[in-house]
């Protein structure tokens, strides 16, 4: 049993093991709104509830509690307080800590049933689903997903037409449209390099279907109770040099280590995952003379609460021992220790042995450094395609000042590759990292016009001073996952942002909020769009970005 006695007893002095017999007080908090997420937070956090769950869907919260006496305060805080026009009422309810917990067990492995595909195959049908297809035919198919979505704008909004005359006369436009998609659709943008073009990998470390330690992707979802890890050396959209770094490690896991690789259904184990920017220009100005060393980033996370400090630091020395022998040249190497059930790479933990932290990239004639945990778009030759369309959009033909508003700027690469055809950039971010990024970013390349502010876009938008005489273009780069309502009400209710370019892999409820009409909640008048384009970032893949010009009807 790879668990010692000393975290077996620390476990049970800290609390992190599951005791039979303890019970915890759970409070059910009813007929909350549904989102308002932040007011909601403000709502607990004034009471002193800092930890709760609620899903932005649901109309309660949980929220536990280690005495009886503190639930039963709680709930006598809450029952019958008017929130947002609602009165809260609230459940108490005892529950056993080892029952709580078991809630969160791995699934049951799935039965295992013959599949004739080699693990090459399995691996390939699930993370580049389109790799037989010719590349004509993936775009072909991407437009239509797009046309389908920007067609879908009328499906959608249709329910509403019994509008009041006014808020009708918003939807003109679309109803006046009634065959076609509801604005102009440009060619899609092609990727000018279509195998091996992503610069971040997030891999797994575990086990093949064969029991062998392996760093590769996770086969299937770990909810439906997959765990096998299959190799990546024939994923086409992987770079070679990711992928000798996959295999570095799974030689060093196999061979040069005495910890185990994790379990997920277990959750023991030391290996977790690794991750590699292996960025496309890398830190040197020439970009005709790279030396490869320059370019790459490793990331290794290792669940570290069985090993002890000294353990933990021969560890990161042999990593480091082991990395700087290791051809090409790593640029940089951090090691994460995460103790947590939850998979993946997280924010913060993150310690650097090796190098500065950072690997570069270059995005048309502008240089960027990247740290760990900031958001940088993979492909970068497709994102330089995507940039230069979006900077013809964002074009102010009016003489007049513009202003860019970089939302979700990341590390600020939209905002610095346009800084100079506007008059200034600001940049909005919640990862304190990528805004410090984005700062460096825009001295690097002496831009002296941008500014940026680091928390939830919803919460900061306010943060712009408005002048006079300045048109406002905001350039709202979302995460797949979509952004709050809140953003997409305060973009409406900004009437002096005319225009907004909205770049998303995957935020259909967000596009129609742009464009239904006023209304209590959605306020402002409305965006319709003016055209559309797909650019293929992620070839072999299902996924492409959809980049819309909203402007206001
Ligand atoms: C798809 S990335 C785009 C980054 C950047 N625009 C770029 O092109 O490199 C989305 C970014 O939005 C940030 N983000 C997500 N939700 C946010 C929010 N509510 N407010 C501010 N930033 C947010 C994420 O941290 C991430 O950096």
């Amino acid at each position: 049993m790879f668990t010692t006695i000393r975290t077996f007893l620390d476990r049970v002095i800290h609390g992190t093991m599951a005791s039979p017999d303890k019970i915890i007080h759970r409070v059910k908090v009813l007929n909350l709104p549904p989102k308002d997420t932040v007011p909601i937070k403000k709502l607990f956090n004034s009471h002193g509830i800092l930890k709760y769950k609620k899903a932005p869907q649901w109309n309660y919260a949980y929220i536990n509690f280690d005495s009886e006496i503190a639930a039963k305060d709680t709930m006598a805080t809450l029952s019958g307080m008017v929130f947002k026009k609602r009165t809260l009422a609230t459940e108490y309810a005892q529950i056993s800590e080892l029952a709580f917990r078991e809630r969160f067990s791995p699934p049951p492995a799935p039965q295992e049933t013959f599949d004739p595909r080699s693990f090459a195959e399995r691996l390939a049908d699930q993370v580049t689903p389109l790799y037989k297809m010719p590349y004509e035919e993936q775009l072909a198919k991407k437009q239509k997903q797009a046309i389908r979505q920007l067609r879908n704008f009328r499906k959608k909004l249709v329910p509403l037409a019994e509008l009041t005359p006014e808020r009708k006369a918003q939807l003109a436009w679309i109803y006046e449209n009634t065959e076609d998609p509801p604005c102009q659709i440009l060619d899609p943008i092609r990727s000018p390099q279509i195998e091996g073009y992503r610069t971040k990998c997030e891999f797994s470390i575990g086990k093949d279907p064969t029991g062998q330690p392996t760093v590769g992707f996770l086969e299937g979802l770990y909810r439906d109770g997959m765990t096998h890890v299959l190799d990546p050396s024939q994923s086409i959209h992987v770079p070679t040099v990711s992928k000798q770094i996959a295999k570095a490690m799974e030689q060093y896991v196999r061979h040069h280590s005495t910890w185990p690789v994790y379990d997920r259904r277990s959750k023991s184990g030391v290996w977790r995952s690794l991750m590699v920017k292996a960025q496309h220009t890398g830190d040197v100005l020439n970009t005709f003379s790279l030396p490869l060393k320059k370019k790459v980033m490793v990331l290794i996370q290792m669940k570290t609460s069985d090993l002890s400090t000294l353990q933990i630091e021969q560890e990161k020395q042999r990593l480091v021992e082991y990395w700087s022998s290791f051809a090409p040249k790593i640029k940089t190497l951090m090691v994460q220790q995460w103790n947590g059930d939850s998979n993946g790479v997280r924010e913060g933990g993150t310690e650097v042995v090796m190098g500065d932290g950072y690997v570069y990239e270059h995005l048309l004639g502008h240089r960027f450094r990247i740290s760990s945990h900031a958001f940088f778009q993979v492909n970068t030759p497709a994102t330089e395609h995507m940039l230069q369309t979006c900077a013809e959009w964002c074009h102010q033909e009016e003489e007049k000042k513009t202003t860019l508003l970089d939302l979700c700027c990341g590390c600020g690469s939209i905002g610095i590759t346009m800084a100079n055809t506007v008059d200034r950039v600001v940049g909005i971010e919640m990862i304190p990292d990528a805004i410090n990024d984005a700062k460096f970013n825009a001295s690097l390349n002496q831009i002296t016009n941008a500014q940026y502010h680091v928390g939830k876009v919803e919460e900061k938008i306010d943060v712009m001073s408005h002048e006079r005489n300045e048109t406002v273009v905001a350039v709202l780069d979302p995460p797949r996952s979509g952004v709050h309502s809140s953003v997409i009400r305060a973009v409406r209710e900004a009437s002096h942002i005319n225009k907004v370019i909205f770049i998303s892999c995957d935020a259909k409820q967000a596009m129609q909020n742009f464009i239904r009409p006023t209304s209590k909640k959605y306020q402002g008048v409305p965006f319709k769009p003016k055209r559309a384009v797909t650019i293929d970032l992620f070839p072999h893949t299902d996924h492409a970005e959809l980049m819309i010009e909203f402007v206001r009807i």
